[in-house]
């Protein structure tokens, strides 16, 4: 029996690159869509949002003189660029999948609503999100908590390249400690940069546990899902 019943999958666009320096790796997409296969044909309820970090981030654009609103778009257009990619990955598996946007571009995909997306949802489609917020200054973090408030999911999963929550960025101080479990209050307390604050504060207010772990390992969807411990859990 599946700990969860439907989840909100955070994946992260940088890791969709592989070992490539740009784009999408195709082993890496295969290896995503293979380990959420899996979780539908056990029921689970599957909705997805993807990071675009791989093709764009409008901060970097901005750094590099470009308007920033114009970049968030841009970056906002790499998220559906991932989806996109995503869902044909899911369909070749043989999974029912659709992609939503934030922002109406039919027929790239269908406008996003709640009610649309828990109909699919109920009916065993996966559902990618795409589009992030559909308004600049925010992030795809961000995006992956009001959709998983809104679809009323039971956990946002963020799954991405390191293995959970550490006292300091794990890439940057190598004498960094993980965390199993930690309280939204201690992330702010101990300024903790895994998600941007909004994200944080959105699932904060509305109860919604997040649990982070390293996605880009084979097997540890289903591992989440088995209630093994892995990962770091965070709740109020
Ligand atoms: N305290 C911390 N514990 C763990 N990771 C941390 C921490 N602080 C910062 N990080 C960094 O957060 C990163 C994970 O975030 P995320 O998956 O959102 O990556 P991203 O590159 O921003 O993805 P995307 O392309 O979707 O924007 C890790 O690579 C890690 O270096
Ligand atoms: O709601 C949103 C979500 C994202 N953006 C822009 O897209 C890029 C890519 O998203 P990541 O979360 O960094 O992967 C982001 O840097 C923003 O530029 C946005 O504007 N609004």
């Amino acid at each position: 029996m599946a700990k969860y019943k439907r989840i909100l999958l955070k994946l992260s666009g940088e890791s969709l690159m592989g070992d490539q320096q740009y784009g999408i790796d195709q082993i890496r997409l295969n290896d995503y869509a293979e380990q959420i296969a899996a979780l539908v044909k056990s029921g689970v309820e599957v909705g997805i949002v993807i990071g675009g970090g791989n093709i764009f981030r409008g901060l970097s654009g901005a750094a590099k003189g470009f308007d920033r609103v114009k970049g968030d778009q841009m970056g906002m257009l790499a998220t559906v660029i991932n989806s996109l990619a995503l869902n044909s990955a899911l369909i070749n598996g043989g999974v029912r999948s659709r992609v939503m946007t934030a922002i109406r571009m039919e027929p790239v995909g269908e406008y996003y609503s709640k009610e649309k997306a828990v109909d699919a949802l109920a009916k065993g489609e996966v559902v990618i999100i795409s589009g992030g917020t559909g308004n600049p200054y925010f992030t795809t973090d961000t995006a992956s908590a009001l959709r998983g408030i809104e679809i009323e999911a039971n956990v946002m999963l963020k799954g991405t390249r390191v293995d959970g929550i550490y006292s300091a960025d794990p890439e940057k101080d190598a004498s960094a400690t993980k965390f199993e479990s930690i309280t939204f209050d201690e992330i702010y307390a101990r300024n903790l940069r895994i998600m941007d604050l909004t994200a944080t504060t959105l699932c904060k207010e509305n109860n919604l546990p997040i649990l982070v772990f390293n996605m880009d390992q084979k097997g540890n969807l289903q591992r989440v899902m088995n209630g093994e411990p892995i990962g770091t859990i965070v709740h109020n």
